[in-house]
């Protein structure tokens, strides 16, 4: 019987080859998001577990720099203010940690990532549903049928698998191809 690792590696390159279907939606996930920042405002990103890891990750691709030396980009993880996460999930409720942080640092115009392999954390909900009321676009990087979120956000990229693991994977790349889109649709770097 294979390892392990070559089974993982066996469902990974499956899943890697039906991901060509969802150019059209990163494609046009890179342009909406480029508008935002184009139009000063900033993206937000939101998840739990390894989608957390992914939030602080692709936000620091925006801030810091990805591929091209250019100017710093507005992107903000959620994620990590552990000050904020444990007041709100303390004095409110766990559901709240990324809604209120949308609601005091959110403004018409920005955008939110949410990112979730099931689709259906209600603390992300939570926060697109308050977004969208507050004219944040949102873009949902999901996985397995989309779940909830797959049906709320504006727009959603939905990787389809059933393995929370291999869908984080293909999350990575999605969210490094995004940063890229970003950069050309910008127009920066050298
Ligand atoms: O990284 C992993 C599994 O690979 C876990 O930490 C995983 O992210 C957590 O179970 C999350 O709570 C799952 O949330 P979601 O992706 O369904 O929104
Ligand atoms: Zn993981």
């Amino acid at each position: 019987m294979n390892s392990l690792f070559l089974r993982n590696l066996d469902e990974h390159l499956q899943l890697m080859q039906v991901l060509d279907a969802l150019d059209p939606q990163v494609s046009a996930a890179g342009k909406r998001l480029a508008a935002v920042l184009t139009a000063g405002g900033k993206l937000m990103f939101c998840g739990n577990g390894g989608s957390a890891a992914d939030c602080q990750h692709l936000a620091s691709e925006l801030t810091g720099r990805f591929i091209k030396d250019r100017r710093p980009l507005a992107g903000l993880a959620l994620t990590t203010d552990s000050s904020a996460l444990t007041c709100i999930a303390n004095d409110y409720s766990f559901e709240d940690v990324f809604t209120r942080q949308v609601q005091g640092l959110g403004r018409a115009g920005d955008g939110l990532v949410a990112i979730s392999t099931s689709g259906n954390s209600g603390n992300v909900l939570k926060a697109v549903e308050t977004a969208k009321a507050m004219g944040i676009y949102t873009l949902g990087l999901l996985g397995r049928d989309g779940g909830k979120l797959g049906a709320l956000c504006d727009d959603s990229i939905v990787v389809p698998h059933a393995i929370t693991a291999r869908i984080q994977e293909a999350h990575l790349l999605i969210g490094h191809t995004l940063c890229g889109l970003i950069e050309a649709e910008m127009g920066l770097g050298q």
